[in-house]
């Protein structure tokens, strides 16, 4: 563990990261939490729908109003994780997606179109400290940020097609802008689940470190990378690198969620969604 000398007293990076940070209320949902650095201005904004941050409309929806508050308080950089020690998010809570209730599905997908236009575009830099498995859903929001550390031993990728769901053309999108488009194709079209050292290797993360604390401070480096970087030209280049792949989702947003909606709702995807989630609770028993 790192630590460092303060008054003449050894402090370990737990206790340093906990000495200066403060939450920032506003922000901070039942299912988020935002803590900001005084120190450095970042903010840490933990998912904490235990027991595996099934992305549903109330998670999403606090996602959302943190992330803007964060914006709003200009801070010096966003680090997403999870308040799990061994999930990360399990993506998509698929309850929201099985036997739906047909306005609360609208809603949904609506709030994860949101959530990934405030992520992906956002105007603070970004980090993901993937303190956990990050299926689907959980890798779009890993992916959706500049910088990616991650603990050893778990598993992130794009499952969908395990499914038997087709994952949408922005999140389609959101991995091609990490890795090669080759390696990104196959993965896709396999579904395919990276352990932590395959992420490595093909770019999807890009360290690997042994606890979550460290994963913070590495995060907290990448942002202090930019110090002599204008913040503005810094936004404004990001912007225009991902112009493209949220003009594309903002011009269809509505029809996307008709799309999705009319997907979900097929007697076919239906029935795997059930076998799926029925498959997960026999696993838990
Ligand atoms: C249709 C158009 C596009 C749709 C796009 C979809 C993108 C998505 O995100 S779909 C969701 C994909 N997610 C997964 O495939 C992850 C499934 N979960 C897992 O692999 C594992 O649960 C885990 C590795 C995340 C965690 O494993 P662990 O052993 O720790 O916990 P479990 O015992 O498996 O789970 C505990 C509990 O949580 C329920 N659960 C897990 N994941 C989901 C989920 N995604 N949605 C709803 N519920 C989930 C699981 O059934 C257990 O529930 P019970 O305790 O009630 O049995």
């Amino acid at each position: 563990m790192q630590s460092a000398l303060i008054n003449g007293k050894k402090l370990c990076c737990s206790m340093l990261l906990k000495n200066c940070f403060r939450p920032l209320s506003a922000a901070s949902g039942k299912l988020t939490n935002v803590e900001i650095n005084d120190k450095t201005g970042v903010a840490v904004l933990t998912m904490n729908r235990l027991p595996v941050n099934g992305l549903n409309l109330d998670l999403l929806r606090d996602l959302l109003q943190s992330i803007q508050e964060i914006e709003k308080n200009k801070c010096r950089g966003l680090i997403l994780t999870s308040a799990s020690n061994t999930i990360f998010s399990a993506g998509l809570d698929i309850t929201e997606m099985y036997k739906p209730d047909q306005e609360r599905l609208k809603q949904f997908w609506n709030a994860l179109q949101d959530v990934w236009l405030a992520l992906y575009g956002s105007a603070v830099p970004t980090a993901a400290a993937i303190n956990g498995h990050s299926p689907a859903g959980g890798c779009l929001l890993a992916s959706s940020c500049e910088y990616r550390v991650m603990l050893p031993k778990y598993t992130i990728g794009l499952n969908e097609t395990q499914l038997g769901i087709v994952a949408p053309k922005w999140f389609m999108s959101t991995f091609r802008n990490v890795l090669p488009r080759r390696i990104a194709e196959q993965a896709l079209v396999q579904g395919k689940m990276f352990t932590s050292d395959e992420a490595l290797k093909v770019g999807l993360v890009d360290e690997l470190v042994a606890s979550k604390e460290e994963a913070l401070i590495k995060c907290e480096k990448f942002f202090a990378s930019f110090s002599k970087t204008d913040p503005i030209a810094r936004y404004l280049t990001k912007k225009q690198l991902r112009y493209n792949d949220m003009k594309e989702l903002q011009d269809e947003k509505v029809q996307d969620v008709e799309n999705f909606v009319s997907f979900v709702n097929q007697p076919t995807v239906q029935k795997s969604l059930g076998f799926y989630l029925e498959s997960l609770k026999k696993k838990a028993k």
